[in-house]
């Protein structure tokens, strides 16, 4: 086995040729279909849940490397590629819209988090806001665009669980707490857009050390339609928010 720079990534600052922007998905099974959207892909390293691949863009390289699912872990990928040179990360995720009006299969761009996750007060007093990069953002939005898929802008409530934290019922005990009691309700009502599970620790951690994140989601849900999202649905969010991320980075790269 080769050496590993860092703790948990299994790669070196070699593997990583100079590059200084990651695409960063949740799961590990879509890192290798987004690295072979550009060109040479070659896949590096699978360690627990981070799998990463490096691959070309604009004459520049690129990391994709997974996350995991949730803050904890987002934290550890992110830490270490931002040791090994990293400065600009754009997550790529699946979500739950929670506005009536956002049809599954658009994407969402999420200019700032609600921070319902731990992670993220490791790094920021709650105080500090969970905010996305501007140029990230501008990006993301001109790539969706330029592909031509429906784009929602706004606010996501990042929840360190799937269930209690995004007010499901339909769940083995049926049990939320007095927290999570109304609270669908409470952010559809200022207008928060959908709810996902790693842009609160991703953007609050970016935000304070002067790194660069954003964040693009395909909607696999619409929570005030259907609880189960169907297969078809599922991977054509994942791949229109897919193709978006890559033009977004070659933007940001160019
Ligand atoms: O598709 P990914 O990137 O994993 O994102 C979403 O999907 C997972 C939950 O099913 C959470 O990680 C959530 O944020
Ligand atoms: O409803 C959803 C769908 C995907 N991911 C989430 O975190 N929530």
């Amino acid at each position: 086995m080769s050496a590993s720079d860092v703790f948990h990534l299994g790669l070196t600052h070699s593997d990583l040729r100079g590059a200084t922007l990651a695409i960063i998905p949740g799961d590990p099974q879509r890192v290798e279909k987004i690295a072979r959207l550009m060109a040479d892909p070659v896949h590096l390293a699978t360690h627990r849940e981070f799998t990463s691949w490096r691959a070309g863009l604009a004459g520049k390289t690129v990391i994709v490397c997974s996350t995991g699912i949730g803050g904890p872990s987002t934290s550890i990928a992110v830490e270490e590629l931002a040791q090994l040179g990293i400065r600009t990360f754009l997550r790529v995720g699946t979500t739950g819209a929670i506005q009536p009006n956002i049809p599954v299969g658009d994407v969402l761009v999420t200019t700032a988090a609600v921070r319902l996750d731990g992670a993220s007060l490791h790094f920021a007093p709650m105080e500090f806001p969970a905010v996305a990069d501007f140029g990230c953002t501008t990006a993301l939005v001109a790539a969706a665009r330029h592909l031509g898929t429906g784009v929602h802008i706004g606010v996501t409530a990042s929840s360190d669980t799937f269930y209690p934290g995004q007010e499901r019922y339909d769940t083995f005990s049926g049990r939320v707490v007095n927290r999570f009691k109304g609270s669908m309700r409470e952010w559809q009502d200022m207008g928060v857009m959908n709810y996902e599970m790693e842009s609160a620790t991703l953007l609050t951690m970016c935000a304070v050390q002067g790194l660069r994140a954003g964040m693009v989601a395909g909607v696999i849900v619409n929570r005030t339609q259907q609880e189960i999202p169907d297969a078809l649905t599922m991977k054509q969010a994942e791949s229109a928010a897919a193709g978006i991320v890559v033009e977004a980075a070659r933007l940001l790269l160019a």
